[in-house]
């Protein structure tokens, strides 16, 4: 099956001569139908402009962008409606008509779409019941809270049934408890309606939370593109270290060190825990053959996908050979990094 989307060598430049600004550059990736694809980057990385690629608000300068199999680069505007139509957007501010009740915000694109009234009525009443507000239809934006007005520009986004939902930084005007919300409520848009969703984010917690692929956006470039859980438990550039690092749990810094060794004559050492080895297993097999007591001293493991990702920290305390046979054991399944004295 050809990918829902798919971005052939993309290139797109802003400006020219020395106002040049290259936002993306020999961008590779595709998009299954049916799958939560994320976007992951920094600000300027690309981000915005690659959504709007997809929706052909931009236009490449080089390669080719496919939407459903067709090459959307040279449609004239007429066909590229067609295909806007099959593509709902969410924004980072919600974008909702201020002066339209949530039921007009969300009437509104059905409207456009010469849906007839009384089809309308009944097609919105089911969005904002899927969406848990139909008790809100008759209030205006100003009357709600951030988390609600986004599920409004959510519902209004799947007012016509698109095959593709973009959420350009749809929760990062929200704060963490809305934020939980309205991710789940885009997984049962993937699950329940089955829209292939493209979330962009700077924040790799919406990676962990909702994404089934990730691609890393670094300065235009695609530095790293691949399921979350082999992204999180191997991830080979070091923007992406960077970015698992602010979600998982990491060798102390160099302050939280220092209290460590106040604490703890032992040796400290990090391991990292995630895949498919088993830390635990090998540590008591290892402890049980060597004199060697632990204690856990810092870290910590989450829970990705079904399996656990982190890094844990342990104080060894024992006869110098049995604490570097301990190691050894663990390096042969893990990486292990011993804190210097
Ligand atoms: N219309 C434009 N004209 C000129 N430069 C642009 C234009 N749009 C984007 N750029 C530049 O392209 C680069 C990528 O911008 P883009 O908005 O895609 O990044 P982003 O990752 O979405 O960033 P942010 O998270 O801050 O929105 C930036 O250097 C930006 O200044």
């Amino acid at each position: 099956m050809s990918p829902l989307i798919e971005f052939r060598g993309v290139g797109k430049t802003f400006g020219s001569g020395s106002r040049a600004v290259t936002a993306l550059e020999g961008i590779d990736l595709s998009v299954e139908s049916g799958e939560v694809f994320a976007v992951i980057g920094h600000s300027g990385a690309g981000k915005s402009t690659l959504v709007r690629l997809i929706n052909a608000l931009e236009r490449a300068d080089s390669g080719t962008v496919l939407v459903g199999g067709t090459d959307i680069t040279g449609l004239p505007e007429r066909r590229l409606r067609q295909v806007r139509r099959g593509i709902g957007m969410v924004f980072q501010q919600f974008n909702l008509l201020r002066s339209r009740t949530a039921f007009g915000n969300v009437a509104y694109p059905l409207k456009v779409a010469g849906w007839n009234p009384a089809r309308r009525e009944e097609r919105v009443a089911e969005l904002l019941r899927f969406v848990g507000l139909l008790d809100k239809a008759w209030h205006y934006p100003d009357q709600l809270s951030g988390g609600q007005q986004q599920r409004i520009g959510i519902a209004r986004a799947l007012a016509t049934n698109p095959e593709i939902l973009l959420a350009d930084e749809a929760t990062s005007a929200l704060d963490p408890e809305t934020t939980g919300e309205v991710l789940d409520l885009l997984g049962r848009i993937n699950t329940e309606l089955g829209v292939t969703i493209v979330v962009i984010t700077h924040e790799m917690d919406v990676v962990r939370r909702i994404a089934d692929r990730v691609a890393v956006l670094d300065a235009g470039r695609l530095v790293e593109q691949g399921r979350v859980a082999d992204v999180f438990a191997n991830p080979a550039a070091e923007t992406t270290r960077r970015f698992v690092r602010t979600v998982l749990p990491d060798r102390p810094s160099d302050a939280e060190l220092a209290r460590l060794r106040a604490r703890n004559p032992g040796r400290l050492v990090t391991a990292r825990i995630g895949g498919e080895q088993r830390v635990g297993a090998v540590l008591s097999a290892a402890l049980a053959e060597h004199r060697v007591r632990f204690e856990v001293v810092h870290g910590g493991v989450e829970e990705l996908g079904g399996d656990a990702f982190g890094r844990l920290t342990l104080e060894l305390a024992g006869a110098d050979e049995d604490v570097d046979a301990l190691i050894a054991a663990l390096r042969a399944v893990t990486d292990v990094e011993e804190l210097a004295a």
